[in-house]
């Protein structure tokens, strides 16, 4: 349950991914340490950072540098991915274009989903059918991205394991027909700076991305250095920094991780402001359930909470559906 937090803690992982191939990883020490700090983070602020991760620091750079020379394109030229509901919503979308809370996000970005094959969940996965729509420029986009969403997928399994056990489950709860099979989205997300009121651009405190919760487990976010405008709410209505650490990617719990947790951990409200002058580039790396994994709190969980089932279940794609086919005015 989110608190009063007015940080977000840091955790390094690497004592936890060095034991995630031991039968015997939740008797280890080190882990017991990581668990207990995950455990704590996501009660408390249903964030954290990690670091100790080791995807290597050049190809988590060099993922933003292309989103930025992307994003640096002229118009036209971004148009030729256009994001539409026949390409399963993959793609580019323009400043404006993204919803959140009924008002236009300050923000554009290219939408990528794991794909879904024609027919693979029936008429479920049928709105996000389709292949990614990568660029040809930059060149070679296509092959880094896919590169850094192989390590984060495996990286986010990891953590969950480590969730898994903070949660007294078993460390891989999550494995089958729960989340062995992930379903993954990614978003590259281009903010524009703001200026002041004679400036040409943004006006100071356009929302960058509107308040929202994630929609699945796990969020690892990529964020330029040195550009404060991710923030994260406390309990009290306060709007926390999740400020850039280099080294690490900020994480965070989706709405499917609180139902299986009974709201041990919530999916905590977030928002983007970028109100310096310069322009900033996040990538957001979604790791979620099986796409038709079936979401009811997990006993374990539900006897930590009182006995009651506080959540009704949820089918995941059903879910992630509903909120991309409302998130865009085309
Ligand atoms: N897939 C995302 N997390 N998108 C960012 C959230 C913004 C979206 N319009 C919403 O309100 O939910
Ligand atoms: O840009 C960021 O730092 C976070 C973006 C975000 O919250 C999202 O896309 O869900
Ligand atoms: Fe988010």
């Amino acid at each position: 349950m989110a608190s009063n937090f007015k940080f977000i803690p840091i955790i390094d992982v690497s004592p936890l991914l060095a034991k995630c191939s031991d039968p015997l990883m939740d008797e280890d020490q080190g882990v017991s340490e990581v668990v207990e700090q995950l455990d704590r983070a996501c009660k408390e602020a249903g964030f954290f950072y990690v670091k100790g991760h080791g995807i290597p620091d050049s190809l988590v750079q060099d993922v933003r540098e292309l989103s930025h020379k992307f994003f640096d394109l002229p118009y036209e030229e971004k148009l030729k991915i256009k994001m539409t509901p026949a390409s399963g919503y993959r793609g580019y979308q323009r400043i404006g274009e993204n919803i959140s809370q009924g008002k236009p996000d300050m923000h554009e970005a290219i939408d990528c989903y794991k794909e879904l094959k024609p027919g693979s969940y029936g008429a479920l996965g049928k709105p996000l059918e389709g292949a990614n729509k990568w660029p040809d420029n930059p060149a070679n986009f296509d092959s880094v991205m896919e590169e850094y969403i192989t390590l984060l997928t495996d990286l986010a399994r990891n953590i969950m394991r480590g969730i898994a056990l903070a949660l007294g489950a078993s460390p891989n709860e999550f494995e089958g027909e729960k989340a062995g099979d992930p379903f993954w989205v990614m978003r590259l997300i281009g903010y524009p700076g703001a200026f002041d009121a004679n400036g040409s651009g943004m006006a100071e405190n356009d929302i960058g991305c509107g308040a929202h919760t994630d929609y699945g487990l796990l969020t690892l976010v990529n964020q330029d250095e040195n550009i404060p405008a991710l923030q994260v709410r406390n309990m009290s209505g306060e709007w926390i920094w999740a400020v850039p650490i280099p080294g690490t990617f900020v994480c965070n719990i989706g709405d499917m991780l609180k139902i299986w947790s009974n709201g041990l951990y919530q999916s905590t409200l977030h928002r983007v402001i970028n109100n310096s002058p310069k322009y900033r580039v996040s990538v957001a790396f979604f790791y979620e359930p099986n796409f038709d994994a079936l979401i009811e709190p997990l006993e374990c969980c539900k006897q930590k909470t009182g006995g009651i089932e506080k959540y009704e279940g949820a089918v995941y794609g059903e879910h992630l559906v509903s909120k991309v086919t409302t998130n865009f005015v085309m």
